[in-house]
């Protein structure tokens, strides 16, 4: 694909609570980065949703940032949804899975590697190799139940969990193409697939196709895990994973556990991937409880933004956004590797503005790093 024009757009979403911190700092790397590398201009077009907005108009996801989302060339979003304001229903405004929906953005990727500097929250030296992909599928699984659901009476309350042939197949296959790009740079090149199939029939089926597209990838090996397992062995040996596929509770909830690893959210980026759009946000959500102190660790949101420009790079065939890319994650890792900064979540004094300002101080380092 080309470019329509030298400009690309990006929707970009800042939501509530540290959404709206991560996301101007964010901003910033992104233009000093992008600027380094020669790479096009990014044209940023900032859209209102969520549950502040929601407040004030009555409307979580107003139809012109749901078409501009789908007219830009990427979305960046920071976080959405807060406790306290609910619609009248009582359930919580998130639509981030609207946009899921509306956009099929089915795949969830969630990279979870240990960063030099970090402090080891596992006592095993191999801690420091943790470096895995979980991909969680994101348009059904149990969250089909969303809007669903039934309290039957003050006695009973029904979810219905989905997995459909052609879900399970694309978000697999998705999962297999990480495998393979990954395993071109040394790793294993094994996806495992996490469910629960001993108990439940929506999960065999969800394995027994697995295994017929695994069938398909001769190149790469597959292996299978109960979540509960898994769980226990991402705690007790996660240096051992590559690419895990997984339906969209179970990946929910692994992705959070996986992030603890590494010590916390604020290192956990992501991005939702379909066969048109892109959406990249940090795993985490609007954190009330430190909203509004600054003290958010914006690298999850800057690792999310990365993404981005790789993904952008690969579509529009620009190497030099991947370039740009490099010298942001080589920034953060500079940053934290020499400790010129230590985010406050993980007991440093660097702020949120403390870390940008560090992170952008460091893309002079990346680029030495990276040439
Ligand atoms: N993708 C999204 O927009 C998501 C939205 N949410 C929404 O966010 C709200 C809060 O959810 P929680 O369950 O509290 O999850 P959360 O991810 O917002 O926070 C969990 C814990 O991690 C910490 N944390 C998260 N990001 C951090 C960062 N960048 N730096 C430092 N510490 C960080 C928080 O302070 C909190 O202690 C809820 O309304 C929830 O629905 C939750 C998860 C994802
Ligand atoms: C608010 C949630 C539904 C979203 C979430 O937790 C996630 O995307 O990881
Ligand atoms: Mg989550």
């Amino acid at each position: 694909m080309t470019m329509k024009n030298d400009t690309l757009t990006i929707a970009v979403l800042p939501g509530d609570g540290i959404g709206r911190e991560v996301m101007p700092a964010c901003l910033e790397l992104v233009n000093a980065a992008t600027t380094m590398a020669g790479a096009p201009a990014l044209a940023f077009q900032t859209h209102n949703a969520g549950a502040q907005y929601y407040a004030e108009s009555g409307d979580a996801l107003p139809a012109s940032t749901l078409d501009a989302c789908r007219k830009s060339d990427a979305i960046l979003f920071g976080a959405m949804g807060w406790p306290d304001i609910r619609f009248p229903d009582g359930t919580e405004i998130i639509p981030q899975l609207d946009l899921r929906m509306e956009l099929g953005l089915f795949a969830g990727v969630r990279p979870i590697r240990w960063f030099p500097g970090l402090p080891r929250v596992l006592t095993d030296p191999r801690a420091e190799q943790i470096d895995f992909v979980l991909v969680r599928e994101q348009t059904e699984g149990l969250f089909y139940a969303r809007g669903r659901g039934e309290i039957r009476n003050d006695e009973e309350a029904y979810d219905t969990m989905q997995i459909t042939r052609s879900g399970t197949q694309r978000v697999t296959e998705f999962a297999f193409d990480i495998a393979r790009q990954r395993k071109r740079r040394g790793k294993p090149g094994n996806v495992t697939c996490v469910d629960k199939a001993n108990v439940f029939q929506s999960m065999a089926f969800f394995r027994k196709v697995f295994d017929e597209v695994a069938d398909r990838h001769s190149d790469l090996t597959k292996d299978h895990a109960y979540v509960d397992a898994l769980a226990l062995n991402m705690v007790k040996k996660p240096w051992t994973f590559d690419v895990l596929v997984t339906e969209n509770m179970f990946g929910d909830i692994l992705s959070d556990l996986a992030a603890g690893l590494i010590g916390g959210m604020g290192m956990a980026p992501s991005a939702d991937i379909g066969d048109k759009h892109g959406l990249f946000q940090p795993a985490h959500g609007t954190a009330p409880d430190i909203a509004g102190k600054g003290c958010a660790n914006p690298s999850a949101m800057f690792l999310s933004a990365a993404m981005m420009l790789d993904w952008l790079a690969a579509k529009f065939g620009q190497p030099t956004l991947a370039d740009a890319a490099r010298l942001m994650e080589g920034a953060v890792e500079h940053t934290l590797s020499t400790k010129l900064a230590i985010p406050m979540e993980y007991g440093g004094n660097a702020n949120c503005a403390e870390m940008t300002r560090s992170v952008i101080s460091s893309l002079s380092a990346a680029r030495k790093e990276v040439a």
